[in-house]
């Protein structure tokens, strides 16, 4: 059985005022619940002092993205083992907006996917499809391809966190339905299983997509379903505590 991650994304949010929230955070998940996380990604400035704020708590502090590479000649950008030497024990990879507005294709997030277990931090693989892949009745089939692409190789089962986020649903209010998130979860629960066989149980599949206080819960008891990867709601500690008491 996976544990339950409740996972907080900021995206290009957030400046140092906004740490007040993570303390409101990492206060209201503490002590931890059995079996149950709580992770904030943060962006890359806020890194440091977000972890150092959640230290004493039960609050994970991750990344957005990473780098394939150690180190280098690579103007911008940030490892995987910065974002773990500054404090992060997880990164998001494949986010559809990295996807879109960095083109980063499935094999490159797989790099960065390794290169998070190299840094050892685990790795959050997004996938999802766009509207236009739903209606054209394809998402099935693109969903689980770009996860079978996506997966670092050699990987364990327990090194690793998929997130199903229909890119429709990313910041609209366009939640998917309760019955779309079950045949898909369960989709990609068999792909796991393809790869991974019985440990396969053990991968946290959470949804990401408009999940707010309100949904959560029909979301959560979707029997696939292993957590949420929530964006909008992550950057007040009270909806973000709501959905966490949800799980
Ligand atoms: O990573 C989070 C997702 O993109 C969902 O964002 P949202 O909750 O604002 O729809």
């Amino acid at each position: 059985m996976a544990r339950t991650l409740i996972a907080g994304n900021w995206k290009m949010n957030g400046l140092r005022a906004s740490l007040v929230e993570i303390t409101a955070i990492a206060g209201g998940v503490t002590p931890a619940k059995e079996n149950v996380e709580a992770l904030i990604c943060v962006p890359a400035t806020l890194l440091m002092q977000a972890a150092d704020q959640a230290r004493e708590s039960a609050l994970n502090i991750g990344g957005e993205t990473c780098h394939t590479n150690e180190k280098g000649a690579h103007t911008g950008d940030v490892s995987a083992e910065m974002l773990a030497d500054a404090g992060a024990s997880y990164v998001i990879v494949g986010h559809s907006e990295r996807r879109a507005d960095h083109d980063e294709t499935s094999e490159i997030v797989a790099s960065q996917a390794a290169a998070a277990l190299r840094a050892g931090i685990t790795p959050i693989i997004c996938v999802g499809e766009t509207a236009a892949e739903r209606d054209s009745g394809k998402a099935l089939e693109v969903v689980t391809g770009m996860l079978r692409e996506s997966l670092p190789e050699g990987a364990s089962a327990e090194s690793v966190v998929i997130a199903y986020e229909p890119v429709w649903a990313i910041g609209t209010g366009n939640v998917a339905t309760v019955e779309a998130v079950d045949e898909m979860h369960n989709a990609l629960r068999s792909c796991l299983a393809d790869v991974y066989g019985a440990a396969a149980d053990l991968i946290p599949i959470l949804y990401g997509g408009s999940m707010k206080p309100d949904n959560a819960g029909d979301l959560l008891a979707v029997k696939n379903v292993n957590g949420g990867l929530i964006g909008g709601a992550s950057l007040k500690a009270t909806d973000f505590l709501a959905i966490y008491a949800k799980a």
